[in-house]
Formats: structure tokens, C-alpha cells, sequence
């Protein structure tokens, strides 16, 4: 139904790992662009996606999880993100798992608390929690610290509250004409959705044995009459990772392709030829210089 003047605006969502981010964005979107999978930290860049209605048009800005360890130049690189991306949007989802509250949670509200967009409390997995009423002192409590423009309760995994939650963002954001091409769903190329889905079975597969610095880059990407022909890098610190991918006799590594080249086809709706090769950059996460090579600085160009 037509309401009102269109509206337009950006959004970021912020919270700790594993807080539900990816899950709420896709839920919006109803379409899965940024992946989700049961390790903290997946979600490495900054994934703008659109999602367009007759009323409006809102364009998400996803965050990495706002991290407490020092660590390496990648987390800091990860944290500035988070940070930044606060700024310069209308409205700041500030997403907390209902009844868990963690040092984490407690450094992302004050990032927020910094942002002058307006602020909403989202407190998700309430799907968790049987009795909902213990709900109200854990929001007071949070709300003892920390302002917000507006709360709201959802569960993004079973879709509940997520109609509503977009309509009060709607009614954030001032009448303005759509910022992008309705039809697009996200600036992000294709190729970067292709080296997520991968990472995405690596993580699947992986996640005992392997750290978060996996990552994979597209060594080409073309197109031959009806296939599309993909060369992929999966890059790992260490020689026993590169085993542990490969598999015996390289049967992971075959299992990893032949589930990845699915998921590619029903992305790019095409017959894929996928070549994945992997190679050890040792400690790469503490070099800031190969994180730009690798294309993890773009958003500040
Ligand atoms: N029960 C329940 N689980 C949820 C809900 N939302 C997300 N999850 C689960 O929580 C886990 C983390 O979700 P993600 O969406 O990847 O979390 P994220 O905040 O994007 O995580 P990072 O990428 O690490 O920053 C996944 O296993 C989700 O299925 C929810 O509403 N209820």
C-alpha cells in the first residue's frame, strides 16, 4: 500500500559478533547477500544492500562486529569499519541478543551512543526466551546507560517484528527520492557475493579447524558463450591449513568446489566452471600492506 512521500535513507546495523546482523539485513532483503554462518566475525566488509518498497528505499550499511581483543591490523581495520559506519546514516540499529549482555555489547552501545543518527535499541533472538517479561529489567538496565530513539523486539532468524522494525525506520527518514536503481540490490559486485559463498563453505565445513583469517580472492572471472569460468585463491596462514583443505587426496577440497559452484549457479542464475586453488601467505593478518592488496581497505578509497 502507497503511504505518504517516498522515503529515502542508510541504516547501519551494529552489534558484537553473532548478534543476528547478517540474519536481520537478509530477512529485510528476503534474499541471501551476506553470509551467515554459525562462527562469530564472519562478516568481514561492509555489504550495502538495498532494499527498495513503494514507500521507500533503505540502504543497509552491515558492520563487522565491534571487537574487544587487540589483535592483529585486521581486527583494528575491522573495528575503524564498525566505527565509521556509524556516521554519515540516518538511522543506527543497535542489535543485542535478548538477555545477554557482554563487555562487547557494552563497547558497540558506546560506538552508537557517538553516532548522531537516530538510535533503536533492536533486541533480537527473543525467540530464545520463554518467559518474555524478564525482558523488561534487561532493557531498563541497558536503558540506565544508554539513550535510544526507540526499542524493538524481534527475532530475525523465525522473521517476527521485522515488518514493523522497517516501518519505524521508514518513518526515521526524510521524503527524498530513491538513492540508487530500485532494481539493484546491492553495490557490491558479483564477484565479491562469489568469493563469500565460498568462504561461507569453507566456514561451514571448517570452523573447528580453521581461524577467521581464511580468505579467498578471485584470481579471474570470464565469461565463455554460456559458462562462466571462475579461478578462486583460497589464501591460508599456515602449511597444515592448506592440508586440512585439501583433504586426502584433495577430497575436501573437491567437496568444497562441487558445493560451491552450486551456490554460484543459483546466485548468478548460470553454469559455473569453478577452479579453486589454495595458497599459504604466512601471517598475513598482521600486514596491513597485503590487507589493502587484498581489497579489505576499498571503502576508504
Ligand atoms: N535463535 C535465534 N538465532 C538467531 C537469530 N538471529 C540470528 N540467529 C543466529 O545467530 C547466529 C549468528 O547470526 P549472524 O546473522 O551471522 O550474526 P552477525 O551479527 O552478522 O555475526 P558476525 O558476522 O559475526 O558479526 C546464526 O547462527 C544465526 O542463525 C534469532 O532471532 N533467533
Amino acid at each position: 500500500m502507497k503511504l505518504g512521500p517516498f522515503k529515502s535513507g542508510y541504516v547501519s546495523v551494529i552489534g558484537r559478533p553473532n548478534v543476528g546482523k547478517s540474519t536481520l539485513i537478509n530477512q529485510v532483503l528476503k534474499q541471501k547477500l551476506s553470509i551467515v554462518s554459525h562462527k562469530p566475525q564472519t562478516t568481514r566488509h561492509q555489504i550495502l544492500a538495498i532494499h527498495s518498497t513503494e514507500n521507500g528505499q533503505m540502504v543497509f550499511i552491515d558492520t563487522p562486529g565491534i571487537h574487544n581483543q587487540k589483535g592483529t591490523a585486521l581486527n583494528k581495520h575491522l573495528n575503524q569499519t564498525a566505527q565509521s559506519s556509524s556516521h554519515g546514516v540516518e538511522v543506527v540499529l543497535f542489535l543485542v541478543e535478548a538477555m545477554k549482555w557482554t563487555d562487547e555489547d557494552l563497547r558497540a552501545a558506546k560506538v552508537v551512543q557517538q553516532s548522531t543518527a537516530k538510535k533503536i535499541l533492536v533486541v533480537n533472538k527473543v525467540d530464545k526466551i520463554k518467559n518474555k517479561e524478564q525482558l523488561i529489567p534487561f532493557v531498563e538496565k541497558i536503558l540506565n546507560d544508554f539513550e535510544f530513539d526507540g526499542i524493538h523486539y524481534v527475532s530475525a532468524l523465525k522473521n517476527k517484528q521485522i515488518e514493523p522494525l522497517v516501518d519505524v525506520i521508514f518513518n526515521h527518514f526524510p521524503a527524498g527520492e530513491p538513492i540508487f536503481d530500485e532494481d539493484q540490490i546491492s553495490d557490491r559486485s558479483t564477484r565479491f557475493f562469489i568469493t563469500e559463498l565460498i568462504r561461507e563453505q569453507l566456514m561451514e565445513r571448517f570452523h573447528q579447524e580453521l581461524p577467521y583469517s581464511v580468505t579467498v580472492n578471485l584470481e579471474s572471472y570470464e565469461v565463455k558463450g554460456l559458462i562462466h569460468h571462475i579461478h578462486a585463491v583460497i589464501w591460508v596462514e599456515r602449511k597444515n591449513q592448506k592440508g586440512i583443505i585439501i583433504g586426502k587426496q584433495g577430497e575436501a577440497i573437491k567437496q568444497i568446489g562441487v558445493n560451491a559452484r552450486q551456490e554460484i549457479q543459483k546466485f548468478i542464475e548460470a553454469k559455473v566452471n569453478l577452479k579453486l586453488w589454495v595458497k599459504v601467505q604466512s601471517s598475513w593478518t598482521d600486514d596491513i600492506k597485503a590487507i589493502e592488496a587484498l581489497g579489505y581497505n576499498d571503502e576508504y578509497k
